[in-house]
């Protein structure tokens, strides 16, 4: 059978832990066939990133028409975009209505705290998205207002909701929220709190590079925006969780993509 295509637009992860590297992992896992555009390059392992390297605008959209020539593109992430610049290439494509089920995930820092975009970038996109993935940090950066409790998650999700992306998930994977995890999807005139249980473990690096991901890999699939939304969460609840107990580095480790355990299987891929 021939698998459904999808694409991401990232920046490299050395430790291949987030950005283009999680990305595929992500395709993969869930059935997938995964295509790549790089728009810049870190130096990064799981303490931290020590480098950053943005790609030029020309080098990344070569890139992607090379794989839009030649591939059925059913669904489209981004993460780190480099610069304005590269932002505005993608969304000149985008406006033409050439990448389809976007999903933008607005990268700004690294959980490490490194700056990895810059809003004037990501507001470049958010009018094309099918659905935003905003963490509370950068909900807070793109709204300017605090976003630390689920209720200020909500008034976030709903203030984007209102002025771009068809739909805004605020992820919570910094919010303990009694023992829960609980992200917000906004849209449609809709707003619903998505919970699921707080997995404790170090090996949380790409959380959201890998949430985005499967959203667009359910959404290339078939799925409605909420369907897709949460079956990502619950992948990456599942990732999270791991088969494997690993230590990889010495700070915060990768998901465990592939760590499915045999009782629970990966939900079911459908032809495109
Ligand atoms: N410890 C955790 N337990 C369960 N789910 C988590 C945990 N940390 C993050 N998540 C989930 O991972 C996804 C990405 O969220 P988040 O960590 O906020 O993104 P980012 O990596 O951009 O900060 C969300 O669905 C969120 O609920
Ligand atoms: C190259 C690259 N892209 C994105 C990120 C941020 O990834 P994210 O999934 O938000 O993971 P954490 O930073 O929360 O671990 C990155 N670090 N590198």
């Amino acid at each position: 059978m021939t698998p459904t295509t999808v694409l991401t637009i990232a920046g490299s992860d050395s430790g291949g832990g987030a950005g283009i590297q999680a990305d595929l992992k992500v395709f993969g896992a869930l059935g997938a066939y995964g295509t790549s555009v790089l728009t810049a390059v870190t130096a990064q392992n799981t303490r931290g990133v020590d480098a950053v390297l943005a790609l030029p605008p020309r080098t990344v959209t070569e890139q992607l028409e090379a794989v839009l020539a030649d591939f059925a593109v059913r669904a489209v992430k981004t993460g780190v975009l480099g610069t304005p610049a590269v932002a505005d290439a993608i969304a000149e494509v985008a406006k033409a209505g050439r990448l389809p089920h976007l999903v933008v995930d607005p990268v700004l820092v690294a959980t490490s705290g490194h700056a990895l975009g810059v809003v004037a970038a990501v507001e470049r996109l958010l009018p094309y998205a099918e659905v935003a993935t905003p963490n509370c940090a950068e909900a807070a950066a793109l709204t300017g207002a605090p976003v630390t409790t689920v209720e200020e998650m909500v008034a976030a999700a709903e203030t984007l909701a209102a002025a771009g992306p068809a739909h805004v998930v605020v992820t919570g994977g910094d919010v303990d929220a009694d023992g829960e995890s609980v992200d917000v999807l906004a849209g449609g005139g809709r707003t619903t709190l998505l919970r699921g249980p707080r997995v404790a473990t170090r090996n949380n690096h790409g959380t959201g590079c890998s949430f985005s991901a499967a959203v667009a890999v359910r959404l290339a699939l078939g799925d409605p925006v909420p369907l897709a939304v949460d079956t990502a969460k619950e992948y990456v609840a599942r990732a999270l969780t791991g088969g494997r107990d690993w230590k990889l580095g010495a700070g915060a480790g990768p998901l465990d993509h592939f760590g499915w355990s045999p009782e629970r299987p990966v939900p079911s891929a459908r032809p495109a």
